[in-house]
């Protein structure tokens, strides 16, 4: 069977940092989906007349873009969101920290993750990559969560072995054996795809990284991610617990662990020789925009990025974010870009890319995911304006659909998630 929805599409199926027309978009549009792939994307006249018998789904009072790719979030952290007056590190200690330890407790773990999933769902997230708990059970719930509403997700179990609180802190052996456990168990079933994850370098050994190291070469096709650079004081105390490492990503480097699957997220104050070393090896950046400035942490420093060819998504960051939208994000990385002092103008089509197709890229999926390109899975969302707000007005005078982006985008509190499509099939949201 063929559906086909109407409406304003818009999409990037090019990097826009790259190319002049990387956005693609038509006014009055038509996605066909069949089997949970994409079909055909392209005018509504043209996609009716190719598949005439097509069910139709009339979205004309909305948008539909591909849906969106949160490339770094943690599960635990959900009710963490909007702790103010912290840095950092003492944020982590006095808020979020206590709450994380919480999730030995597996009916409490169970119900955040079905929370987290539907919220990822409700937010038209489709896709993410996130921060597990330290606990074995908690994470297993995750995956199980995400598999149940049919989100893709790359996630593993956090592991420290110190500075954090004891209940938090593994042990390398028994990281590996739990880590291991859930990797066979989880990587690979369905859209489920395992990460290997220390919280940070900060708090993590060196024979913990050693098994990190263990896991990542053992299975060669499962993920890494963590933090660096993300504070200045948590850069001086790692710089302290590695008198031999140059820089905080050789605090990973040394390990194997930075390569074309490797996700850090933050990067707000990297050396030059951290730059370089990102791009020779392919590594990839999570920019989290609003947990940067909520805080306090700094301005991602853009255009170095991309001097260097560095390749970056955006991550909501939840609970050090402000929420799991990522449409704000977009909007937090604009305004970031507006105050630093060698800002990048980010343009609506820039904000798309990075927050779809960026992140596909950077997690190795795009070419299943990420834009609306025949052959793609149909993971596909569909905002519509809040009845009589400022977005409805812009909507309804439309000038052009990159103008309109950019009302989306600067106006996302007005922007309902009315229905997401998981590979063709409608997710239930509510
Ligand atoms: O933004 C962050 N959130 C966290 O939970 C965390 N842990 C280590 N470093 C971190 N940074
Ligand atoms: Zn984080």
């Amino acid at each position: 069977m063929t559906l086909i929805l109407r409406g304003l599409i818009a999409h990037t199926p090019h990097n826009p940092f790259h190319r002049a027309e990387a956005l693609e978009s038509f006014s009055d549009g038509a996605i066909a989906l069949q089997e949970g792939k994409i079909a055909a994307v392209g005018p509504y006249p043209q996609i009716h007349r190719r598949f005439p018998g097509a069910q139709l789904q009339d979205c004309r009072d909305g948008l539909l873009l591909p849906g969106l790719i949160d490339t770094h979030v943690h599960y635990p952290q959900t009710r963490v969101i909007g702790a103010m007056g912290y840095t950092l590190l003492d944020w982590l200690q006095q808020r979020t920290l206590p709450l994380e330890a919480r999730l030995s407790d597996n009916r409490l773990a169970r119900e955040l993750a079905r929370e987290f999933v539907r919220l990822l769902l409700r937010n038209g997230t489709t896709t993410a990559l996130v921060f597990g708990s330290h606990f074995q059970g908690a994470t297993a719930n995750l995956f199980g969560a995400a598999e149940d509403v049919g989100l893709r997700l790359l996630a593993g179990q956090v592991c420290s072995d110190r500075m954090l609180r004891p209940e938090l802190h593994t042990t390398p052996q028994r990281s590996y054996e739990e880590q291991k456990m859930l990797i066979q168990r989880f990587h690979n079933r369905g859209k489920l795809k395992y990460a290997v994850t220390p919280r940070f370098s900060l708090s993590a050994s060196e024979g913990l990284l050693e098994v990190c190291q263990a896991l990542f070469e053992e299975y060669p096709d499962v993920h890494f991610t963590s933090h660096i650079n993300e504070n200045r004081e948590e850069i001086r105390a790692v710089a302290e617990l590695f008198p031999w490492s140059a820089n905080y990503l050789e605090t990973y480097d040394r390990f194997g662990l930075i390569g074309p699957r490797s996700v850090l997220a933050h990067n707000v104050h990297p050396t030059e020789p951290e730059l370089t070393r990102l791009a020779e090896a392919q590594a990839a950046i999570a920019h989290c925009p609003s947990s940067n400035a909520f805080i306090g942490s700094g301005i991602f420093p853009l255009k170095r990025h991309l001097q260097h060819g560095i390749r970056f998504g955006l991550g909501s960051d939840v609970g050090g974010g402000t929420g799991f939208s990522l449409l704000k994000e977009g909007l937090s990385a604009y305004i970031a870009q507006r105050y630093a002092e060698d800002g990048f103008p980010l343009t609506p089509a820039h904000l798309l890319y990075l927050a779809t197709r960026a992140g596909a890229e950077i997690l190795g999926l795009d070419r299943e995911i990420g834009d609306l390109s025949p052959g793609k899975a149909a993971d596909i969302l569909y905002l519509r304006p809040e009845p009589e707000s400022t977005l409805e007005v812009h909507f309804r005078h439309l000038d052009s659909v990159e103008q309109l982006l950019g009302s989306l985008f600067t106006l996302h509190g007005e922007a309902r998630v009315e229905k997401v499509w998981l590979e063709g099939r409608e997710a239930v949201l509510r």
